[in-house]
């Protein structure tokens, strides 16, 4: 039976004890058979049966549970450096969206890009998103947007899903924007996803979780209720994309549809954290796509005083975030969002595996629970969102087996 020893700070992430309570122990081992943690503790308590040959040696480092990436746009064709380049001298993300550039130009990639392309490039992002700790990735369609294409996207989740050493959590997210041919006719599309897509995705099971970017520019309170109500009836759980560029009602949206999370949320109103907190629903920061759009980023600090549980996550997608970096994210949240580091930790562990209702198999490291963990070069989660650097990521093991 394997076991990780000589761990000098393990953080375990168990969920009770609120946003800043990670319940280390110091000094501690992890056993695990197969791919399910057997055993965790002191090591001078560790039971004998357990030093044996199959023994992994953490030299003193601190172990986490392997992080959750609770919100990826991972497959998509092309990317947008231009318009980067284009917002970081003044132009808005909405003004390049308005001017067909955004979602759209990446809709007409994704479009012209095979199934296997999309994969072959998807799977490099997993492998770079392993080196980085990270062993959990919800990964959501969106740049389809016909049927063809959105299944398309949700297939290669499902292959990478088999064949990556990497846990993945498929999204529907057709409601993402209103595509080019249904322009002059929005109620045409929404009808689209409603009557054609909800029902492919879930009947091939391709996704378990229905987002949608709720936002005038895209679709309506009224709207998003009557998508995320038709996704619930066939069983797909419903998740927003809520509050990022205007404050519109989405977290409260999220809270009256029974949401397992809300996410972005830069302009949450005071009754839509008072909503989400009363409904507990995660609120996801995204602040890698406040940094890249140019906005006020969250501040969490009110959300988890009031309540909310939150989680971190990149956005990794080629517009409002381009990178996979969760450690430079979490770091963000630190500065910007105004979480402790122990704060931010519980929100890549265990809240985000909430926020994609895989609380009882990742997100943690307890008995019972997937053998996820990452070796982290720094003795405690202060040092390491401190002294935030590259590659302080040195090993990482999923279902028990090396990933990294
Ligand atoms: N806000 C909507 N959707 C994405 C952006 C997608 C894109 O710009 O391509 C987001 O989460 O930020
Ligand atoms: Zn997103």
């Amino acid at each position: 039976m394997p076991v990780l020893t000589n761990i000098g700070f393990l953080a375990t992430c168990k969920e009770e004890g609120g946003q800043g309570e990670i319940h280390p122990i110091k000094n501690a081992a992890v056993a695990w058979e197969d791919d399910t943690i057997s055993w965790v503790g002191r090591e001078a308590d560790l039971p004998s049966q357990y030093y044996n040959e199959d023994v992994f040696d953490a030299d003193g480092k601190m172990v986490v549970p392997g992080l959750v990436d609770c919100h990826t746009h991972l497959a998509f064709g092309g990317w947008r450096p231009d318009e980067f380049a284009m917002r970081v001298q003044g132009k808005s993300y909405l003004d390049i969206a308005n001017a067909g550039g955004g979602i759209l130009s990446t809709v007409k990639e994704t479009r012209r890009a095979t199934e296997d392309e999309l994969y072959k490039k998807a799977s490099g992002f997993l492998k770079e998103m392993a080196e980085l700790g990270v062993t959990t990735v919800e990964c959501k369609s969106g740049y389809g947007l016909s049927v063809e294409d959105e299944l398309k996207t949700l297939r290669v989740y499902k292959r990478l899903a088999e064949d990556q050493p990497m846990h993945i959590v498929p999204t529907f997210l057709g409601a993402h924007t209103i595509p080019p041919e249904y322009k002059d006719d929005r109620q045409a599309y929404i009808d689209l996803v409603i009557e054609d897509m909800i029902p492919e995705v879930a009947e091939r099971e391709l996704a378990e979780f229905c987002d949608i970017f709720t936002e005038e520019s895209a679709f309506n309170i009224e709207e998003s209720r009557r998508i995320l109500t038709a996704a619930k009836a066939a069983g797909l759980t419903p998740k927003l994309h809520a509050d990022q560029l205007t404050s519109c009602g989405g977290a409260e949206l999220a809270a009256e549809v029974g949401a397992a999370s809300a996410d972005h949320l830069e302009k949450i109103s005071d009754e839509g954290i008072a909503a989400m907190a009363k409904a507990g629903v995660v609120g996801v920061t995204l602040p890698l796509a406040s940094l890249y759009t140019q906005e006020d980023p969250l501040n969490c600090r009110k959300l988890v005083d009031r309540g909310v549980e939150v989680a971190v996550a990149t956005d990794f997608n080629p517009g409002s975030a381009p990178s996979y970096d969760l450690p430079l994210a979490m770091m963000l949240t630190c500065n910007q969002g105004r979480l402790s580091p122990t704060e931010v930790l519980k929100g890549t562990t265990i809240y985000a595996a909430k926020a994609i209702k895989r609380e009882r198999k990742v997100g943690s490291i307890e008995k019972g629970k997937s053998a996820d963990f990452a070796i982290i070069d720094a003795p405690d989660p202060d040092f390491w969102m401190y002294h935030y650097k590259g590659a302080q990521c040195l090993r990482s093991f999923r279902k028990g087996r090396k990933l990294f």
